[in-house]
């Protein structure tokens, strides 16, 4: 392997986009501090970057840092949006230290901007830049972007506590992963999370009212939090929205025209007060007209280093979130693992468990689906109204549902009692399935007619308890078998589907 070295102006950043076969190492061998994403790099330490990873590495003074090898597409570059994202820093850490003296909530930050223009970055670079001031905050992050998740898989929104920097190491998880089930010694990845099933990669005008049910949860959650631990309260939250909530449209319904509903609803729910719009002039003049004098609107230059990902990049970074939600961090890549010297600790792999389950044990549920007798079937002058938020229940008797539910990934929740309709004749106990190959696979089994869904909606916008993902489907014997997180019985007998959210191991 050709070592190399680079020399650093202060105020510079090396930039680099890592391809299949690049796996690097980098080390930093000057005294003053240089950071990655807000991050800073412990000295003397090999810091490893995996294969697809693009990002870029800043000095604010001179610095000299050592590439295990160079990559293809490298360069330096003096035109950083850093020093913009350190006079912010200052002042938000101003309002924190406020709000810790005055016993406030501290501030809440949305960052908004088009596809590819760095959201999830900026928040992530102030969010370490909080973390990294050593004042303990626990700042909280609420990913609300189903197609760039920030802690779990394609498909959910999330919200979740980080108390130490985040590692940018490979490129899945930004904000980290969710925990491992097991202790972990090593300054991992792992973040305390939450996680809601939206069940698909954009916000939709169709899926805008399991959409305002989410979010509302979610804020209900994080108040919960704040309540809970006033540091969480005066550290304040960074929200990195979806590109959608820059397209006025996007949330219109017949009912509500309005411009911009989803961002508006988000900025409400959690009560934000700062908004950054990256690049775009026009959306921060028209956020500063709509939204309450009470939330700024600032606008944010787009740092030229950021990389226009496509769908093939995107597809590679949603099929490693789920590969890393179940098998955990990547192990260091080969060409890694016999360098000199001290290499930052990792996070931990996981075991994942692969079982049959009978398809009347695992009641498969979609919301917002199905539809209603044809009006033609009705009394005259009497039309259908159906809840946007209904369940449906998915059989997979039907060969076209075989088909749907393969590679399926489902989101598991918990049900209670108070959840059953009355009308529905259910048993809800705990049935221990017969056979060899479903040991102890299911807490609580529930018995239903078919199609029927004798469940209250609030389960469809409920925190989920995990995913499990579907990998075969036996026909003759009516099993699925399942990929799930952990071994034993699942937590609960109801898994909810999405929209097209699969997942099929190909490494
Ligand atoms: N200064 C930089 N130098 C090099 N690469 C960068 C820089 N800033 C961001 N990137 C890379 O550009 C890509 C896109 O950035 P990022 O994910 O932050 O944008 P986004 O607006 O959140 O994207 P999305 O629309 O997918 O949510 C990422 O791979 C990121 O690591």
């Amino acid at each position: 392997m050709e070592e190399a070295h680079i020399d650093l102006e202060p105020g510079s950043e090396w930039r680099f986009e890592l391809e299949a076969d690049e796996n690097i190492a980098v080390r930093v061998h000057s005294p003053d501090p240089v950071y990655i994403n807000g991050e800073e790099f412990p000295p003397t330490t090999w810091y490893p970057l995996y294969r697809y990873t693009k990002g870029a590495i800043y000095a604010p003074t001179a610095a000299r840092i050592e590439v295990t090898s160079l990559p293809a597409s490298q360069y330096t570059s003096t035109s950083t949006i850093q020093p913009h994202l350190h006079s912010l820093h200052l002042a938000l850490e101003r309002l924190r230290i406020l709000a810790r003296r005055g016993n406030a909530h501290g501030p809440r930050v949305m960052v908004l901007g088009p596809p590819s223009s760095g959201k999830t970055t900026v928040a992530k670079c102030l969010v370490n830049m909080a973390l990294g001031t050593g004042l303990g905050w626990n700042v909280s992050v609420a990913g609300l972007d189903p197609n760039s998740p920030a802690n779990l898989i394609p498909g959910t929104l999330s919200l979740s506590t980080p108390n130490h920097p985040l590692p940018s190491h490979h490129l899945a998880h930004p904000f980290g992963g969710p925990p491992a089930s097991l202790p972990s010694n090593t300054q991992s990845a792992d973040v305390p999370t939450l996680g809601w099933w939206y069940g698909a990669l954009e916000p939709s005008s169709r899926g805008t009212p399991i959409w305002h049910k989410l979010v509302t949860s979610m804020a209900e959650a994080w108040r919960a939090r704040c309540t809970e631990d006033p540091n969480v309260s005066h550290s304040g939250l960074f929200i990195d929205a979806p590109s959608a909530f820059a397209n006025p449209a996007t949330g219109q319904t017949k009912e509500d025209r309005s411009r911009y509903p989803l961002l508006r609803a988000a900025v409400e729910a959690f009560d934000v007060d700062l908004v950054l719009v990256i690049g775009l002039e026009k959306l921060t003049i028209e956020l500063q007209r709509l939204l309450p004098q009470s939330v700024k609107v600032v606008q944010l230059p787009k740092s030229g280093g950021v990389v226009d990902v496509d769908d093939a990049h995107r597809e590679l970074v949603h099929a490693a979130q789920v590969r890393n939600y179940f098998y955990g961090e990547p192990p260091l890549p080969p060409e890694l693992s016999g360098l000199l010297g001290r290499t930052t600790p990792l996070g931990l792999q996981l075991s994942p468990h692969s079982f049959q389950i009978g398809w009347d044990a695992l009641h498969v549920l979609r919301v917002g689906e199905g539809s209603a007798a044809p009006s033609s079937a009705l009394p005259l002058g009497s039309s259908h109204i159906l809840s946007p938020t209904r369940l449906t229940r998915v059989d997979p008797g039907g060969p076209a549902h075989v088909v749907r539910l393969l590679n399926t990934v489902l989101a598991i929740v918990a049900i209670t009692p108070e959840d059953r309709v009355d009308k529905a004749e259910i048993k809800v106990e705990v049935k221990e399935e017969e056979g060899e190959d479903v040991p102890d696979a299911v807490a609580g089994a529930v018995d239903l007619e078919e199609d029927e869904v004798p469940f209250r909606e609030e389960i469809g916008w409920r925190e989920v308890l995990g995913f499990v993902v579907i990998t075969a489907i036996d026909t003759q014997r009516k099993k699925y078998t399942i990929l799930s997180p952990s071994p034993g019985r699942l937590p609960s007998t109801i898994a909810l589907a999405g929209h097209g959210i699969e997942w099929v191991d190909s490494a």
